[in-house]
C-alpha cells in the first residue's frame, strides 16, 4: 500500500552482476520523502546501475535483494514487478542526454508528462485538455524556457533540454526525481541553473531527489546527504559536510581533486 509519506526508494541488499563483474554488491539505501541525495563515486562504481535498478529499467540479481519505490515493491528476487509502472508514474527521470524526443517541440515533450492522465488516443492526436496545456506552459515558464516552447527539442541547448525535462516532471506531478548525471554535459552556468532548479523542487515542492554527480563540489554545495559508491559498495553515507580529505581519498584515491569541477573549497 502506498502512503503519501512513503520513502522515495528503499533498496535492500541489492546486487547486480554483469558477466564476472559485480556492478552492485549488497547495496542497501533508504531515501525518505523530501530528501535530496547525491550519489557520487568514481566512473564505473555503479551509480547509474543503482538508478536504473530503482526505476526497474534493469532487473537486479535473483536472491534476497529487493527495491521499493514509494511503497511499491518494484523488484524482488531478480524480477521487475507489475507495480513498476505505478511507481514510475511518481518518478520524474532526468538523464544526461536523450531526455526529450528530438523531433517534437519542447511543449509537446513537456505534455508527455501528462500522458499518464490523458487517454492515449487524445494524446496521440495532440488533443490535450486545456488545463494540462496551461500547466505545461506554467511549468516551462517556471524553469525559464517558455520562450522556446514551439522549438524542436533537438535544436535546443543541453541546458534548455534539461530544464524541459524538469518541466515535464512537474507536469507529470512527480513526487520524486531521479537524475543521472544531469549536468555532466553542461557548461557551469547551465549546470548551476539545473542544480538550483532541482534544489527548488526539493525545498519548495517537497520532491525527493536522487542525483548522480561526477562533481563532488556540486554534491557538497547542493545536497544535504551524500552517498558514495566504490566498486558497487556504499563506502560513505552521511552529511555532505562530513566528506573530508581522508574519505575523499578512500572514494577516489589520491587524485581526488580531479573529482571537483570548479575549485576545491
Ligand atoms: N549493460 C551492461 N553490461 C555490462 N556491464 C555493464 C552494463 N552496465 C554497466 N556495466 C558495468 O557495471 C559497472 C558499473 O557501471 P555504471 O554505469 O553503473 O557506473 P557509474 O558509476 O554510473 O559510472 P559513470 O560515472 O562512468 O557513469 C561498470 O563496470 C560497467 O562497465
Amino acid at each position: 500500500m502506498t502512503t503519501a509519506s512513503a520513502a522515495v526508494a528503499s533498496v535492500r541488499d541489492v546486487s547486480k552482476t554483469f558477466g564476472a563483474r559485480k556492478a552492485l554488491d549488497g547495496v542497501s539505501l533508504d531515501v525518505a520523502a523530501g530528501e535530496m541525495v547525491a550519489l557520487i563515486g568514481p566512473s564505473g562504481s555503479g551509480k547509474s546501475t543503482l538508478l536504473r535498478s530503482i526505476t526497474g529499467l534493469q532487473p537486479i540479481d535473483p536472491g534476497k535483494g529487493r527495491i521499493d519505490v514509494f511503497g511499491e515493491t518494484v523488484q524482488q528476487n531478480g524480477r521487475v514487478t507489475g507495480a513498476v509502472r505505478r511507481a514510475r508514474g511518481k518518478l520524474g527521470m532526468i538523464f544526461q542526454q536523450f531526455n526529450l524526443v528530438g523531433r517534437l517541440s519542447l511543449f509537446s515533450n513537456v505534455m508527455l508528462g501528462a500522458l499518464g492522465r490523458i487517454p492515449g488516443w487524445r494524446g496521440a492526436l495532440g488533443l490535450w485538455p486545456s488545463q494540462d496545456k496551461a500547466r505545461a506552459m506554467a511549468a516551462l515558464h517556471r524553469v525559464g524556457v517558455s520562450d522556446y516552447a514551439a522549438q524542436r527539442a533537438n535544436t535546443l541547448s543541453g541546458g534548455q533540454q534539461q530544464r524541459g525535462a524538469i518541466a515535464r516532471a512537474l507536469v507529470q506531478g512527480a513526487q520524486g526525481i531521479l537524475a543521472d548525471e544531469p549536468v555532466a554535459s553542461l557548461d557551469p552556468v547551465s549546470a548551476r541553473k539545473v542544480m538550483e532548479l532541482l534544489v527548488e523542487l526539493n525545498k519548495r515542492d517537497g520532491l525527493g531527489v536522487i542525483v548522480t554527480l561526477h562533481q563532488v563540489d556540486y554534491a557538497i554545495r547542493y545536497c544535504d546527504r551524500v552517498v558514495a559508491l566504490k566498486s558497487g559498495k556504499i563506502v560513505y553515507d552521511g552529511p555532505a559536510t562530513g566528506l573530508d580529505t581522508r574519505i575523499l581519498i578512500d572514494i577516489y584515491g589520491p587524485e581526488f581533486e580531479d573529482a571537483f569541477w570548479e575549485t576545491k573549497a
